[in-house]
């Protein structure tokens, strides 16, 4: 579990950080989202004990990460690939990794496999792509197999193949009971493998819950409805003074409950095929967040 605590960051008169609170649980996603500048990677940096912040605390499982004896095995950080050093090759440097944290370089050998740079292993950094850096810096991150991963923007400059083998990666070590926490800008990704979502704006939190709760359906969302006859359900849905709005296979209809929908179109002696009130999407709730924030401000 990682607890962020009550921290607020001042840098002189600009607070970046203002009370930020949650909690990432063990062998769970948390998402971390937020505008440019909202103060995700300030709030990471706190967590892995790299910035300090004004006040609050964090503690990451059951102490704070200067107090963990085995540090590579505590947490795996991954900020940004930027650092890595053009002139080493992928396999120098995770095995460069190893050595500053007493491992054996066995590891490296494992982990160029599965971040998927076994064939480039010998080649030098400055000659891979940003998408490839960032296997690189994933994989550096967990060279310790760590009970607990901060990623800030991981999925950045990562192809389609890229982003399938990153949703696999951070799957599988939550599933291992690994406590993830990852900021992200692209959302469709994000709700598909957050178990959680923590949403920051100007250096508040937002708003924060699971992501079914991010994607739940609103009780005013429409229905969207395929039938045997869409002539027929058309008119028995605006006789009952509902708007509708055809779509390629079916139509979506507003103002109305799936059940009070059903009944209406089985009463018109129309046959369902398909029938789902829809659900936001991660992005949805993201924009209606922050619009609601605006107006307040
Ligand atoms: N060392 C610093 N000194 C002064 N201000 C800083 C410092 N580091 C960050 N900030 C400010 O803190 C705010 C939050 O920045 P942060 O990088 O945490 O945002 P972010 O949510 O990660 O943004 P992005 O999505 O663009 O990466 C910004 O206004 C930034 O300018």
């Amino acid at each position: 579990m990682i607890r962020i605590d009550d921290v607020t960051k001042r840098y002189g008169d600009s607070t970046v950080l203002d009370r930020v609170s949650f909690e990432a649980p063990d062998g769970a996603i948390t998402g971390f989202v937020g505008p440019n500048g909202a103060g995700k990677t300030t709030t990471l940096r706190i967590a892995a004990g790299m910035t300090q912040p004004s006040e609050g605390q964090v503690q990451i499982g059951a102490m704070t990460f200067a107090q963990a004896e085995r540090p590579a095995h505590h947490l795996g950080l991954f900020l940004s690939a930027e650092g890595i050093p053009g002139a080493m090759t992928a396999r120098g440097f995770l095995e460069y990794i190893c050595d500053t944290q007493g491992l054996r370089r066995t590891r490296a050998q494992r982990l160029l496999h599965e971040v998927g740079l076994a064939e480039v292993a010998n080649k030098k950094v400055k000659s891979f792509s940003l998408g490839m850096r960032q296997r690189l810096g994933i994989g550096a991150a967990t060279v310790g197999e760590p009970s607990h991963l901060i990623l800030d923007e991981p999925a950045n400059g990562l192809d389609p193949d890229g982003i399938r083998w990153f949703r696999d990666f951070v799957l599988s070590a939550a599933q291992a009971g690994v406590c993830v926490i990852l900021s992200s800008h692209h959302m469709r990704e994000l709700g598909a493998i957050a178990d959680q979502v923590v949403m920051i704006d100007s250096g508040r939190i937002a708003a924060q819950g699971s992501i079914a709760e991010f994607i739940a359906a609103e009780p005013q969302a429409p229905v969207y409805v395929e039938t045997t006859d869409d002539s027929a359900a058309e008119r028995a849905v605006q006789d009952q003074g509902l708007e509708v709005q055809a779509q390629q296979n079916g139509m979506m209809v507003m103002g109305s409950s799936p059940d009070g929908l059903a009944a209406v179109l089985v009463g018109a002696g129309v046959g369902l095929t398909h029938l789902t009130r829809q659900r936001s999407s991660l992005e949805d709730t993201y924009f209606s967040v922050l619009q609601t924030r605006d107006t307040r401000h």
